[in-house]
């Protein structure tokens, strides 16, 4: 479980995020989501610890990560994957040693023991034949798969996704969101996505959280959400034509 506090960040003169809490709990998909501009990946940043918030902070499972001493956040950092907008793919490496590239940094395994792990997360992400390829030879639902892979080759109990569906056809992004449940599901891990996409939210989202300018307007789930009376939600939610007469 990740508990965050009051986080609030303000960059010149604009403040970003205005005194922001939240749990995400173990085992669940926690979605946040909200217009362009909104805060999304600044709030993720504050959490997973690439951005410093000037006030909050965030609680891994007790453990605080913001504040902690260096030791503490080391141990939590070997704990997160994250599956980076774009996939994030290193060119120059094959799918079998961008997957193993966390594992050469961060673990002292023999590279026997390193080979059976990257195998087995790409088996699990259905990629076990494309080890030996460049993310240039392969399509970018597949590129998303490699970046899962790598994600969880850490056994990582928390699991950071920005956009994973950017890019990729809605049938495609609808397999990359299954399998981000499955992981979740089967391996326990609190997990928390980014995203805008109302296939997801309708999905996915076990807990979702709306920002709208900075600030926390809604928190509730696939089930109530679109039953809303919040303004700025309904106004996100029902912006198609297609979302209104699905609605009605
Ligand atoms: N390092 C930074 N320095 C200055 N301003 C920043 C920085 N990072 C983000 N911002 C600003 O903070 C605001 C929120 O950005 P953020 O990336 O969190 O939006 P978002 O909700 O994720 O949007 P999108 O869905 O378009 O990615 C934006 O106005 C952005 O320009």
């Amino acid at each position: 479980m990740i508990e965050f506090r009051n986080i609030s960040k303000t960059f010149g003169e604009r403040k970003v995020l205005d005194d922001v809490s939240g749990i995400f709990e173990k085992g669940k998909l926690s979605l946040i989501i909200g217009g362009s501009g909104t805060g999304k990946s600044v709030l993720l940043k504050c959490i997973v610890g690439l951005i410093k918030p000037d006030v909050g902070f965030a609680l891994y499972d007790g453990r605080n990560f913001t504040e902690g001493d260096e030791s503490t956040k080391r141990e939590i950092r070997k704990e997160i994957g994250m599956l980076f907008q774009g996939s994030a793919l290193f060119d120059s490496k094959t799918v079998e040693e961008n997957v193993r590239f966390p594992l050469d940094m961060l673990t002292n395994m023999s590279m026997s023991e390193k080979m059976d792990r990257v195998y087995f997360c790409l088996k699990r992400v259905g990629l076990e034949q494309a080890g030996k390829r460049m993310p240039s030879e392969i399509s970018g639902g597949m590129k998303k798969r490699v970046g899962i892979a790598r994600a969880i080759v850490l056994n990582s109990q928390y699991l950071f996704c920005d956009e994973p569906n950017s890019g990729l056809d809605p049938l495609t992004a609808i397999r990359i969101d299954e399998l981000i449940q499955e992981i979740t599901y089967e391996y326990q891990t609190t997990t928390v996505v980014v995203t805008h996409d109302m296939n997801s939210v309708m999905g996915i989202g076990d807990y979702i959280m709306f920002l709208y300018q900075g600030k926390k307007v809604w928190e509730g789930n696939k089930n109530n959400i679109l039953e809303t009376q919040e303004p700025a939600l309904k106004e996100f939610l029902f912006c198609s034509q297609l979302i209104r007469e699905m609605r009605k």
